[in-house]
């Protein structure tokens, strides 16, 4: 079911810093960064050979984000998206074998225009996982 690794997502404090580092220290193809109101974010995309970096940001007052900082004042890896054919199908699939869907269960537009999903860290061994359909 799950296919490619789209993207590894890292939350850090400070986004213009993070994406700089990744710019100027690691010469890494770094994008804008791009505001995702509705995912409380801002992000951005770093391009890699094989996959890409997200970097993230708070957004908001509710964002998903601002309370894996409080966690971890100095950012971290936050979660992993894998790409799936058929996200409709991922998810029913997924539910029927007990994991838990986040929020109401139903796919939303993520950073690159496709439908994502999240799954509860606590299901797959402390490891937030995205789906985005490919
Ligand atoms: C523009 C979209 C973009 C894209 O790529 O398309 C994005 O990726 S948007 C990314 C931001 N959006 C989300 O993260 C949505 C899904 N996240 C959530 O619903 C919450 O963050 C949730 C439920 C994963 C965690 O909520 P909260 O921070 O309030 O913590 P809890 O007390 O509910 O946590 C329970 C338990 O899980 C551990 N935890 C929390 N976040 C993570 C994480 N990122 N990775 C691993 N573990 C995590 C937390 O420490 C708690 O563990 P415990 O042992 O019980 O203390
Ligand atoms: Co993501």
């Amino acid at each position: 079911m799950i296919g490619r690794l789209n993207h590894i997502a890292i939350a850090v404090p400070d986004l213009d810093a993070a994406a700089a580092q990744y710019r100027d220290t690691l010469g890494a193809d770094v994008g804008a960064p791009v505001a995702q109101p509705d995912h409380g974010v801002t992000v951005v995309f770093i391009d890699l050979p094989n996959t890409k970096i997200e970097l993230l940001h708070p957004l908001g007052e509710t964002s998903p984000v601002a309370a894996f900082l409080a966690r971890s004042p100095a950012g971290g890896i936050h979660h992993i998206c894998y790409e799936v054919a058929d996200i409709e199908a991922a998810r029913d699939r997924l539910v029927t074998e007990g994991a838990r869907v986040l929020g109401d269960g139903e796919p939303r537009i993520g950073a690159h225009g496709k439908p994502v999903l999240f799954l509860h860290p606590k299901d797959f061994n402390g490891c937030l996982v995205e789906l985005e359909e490919a």
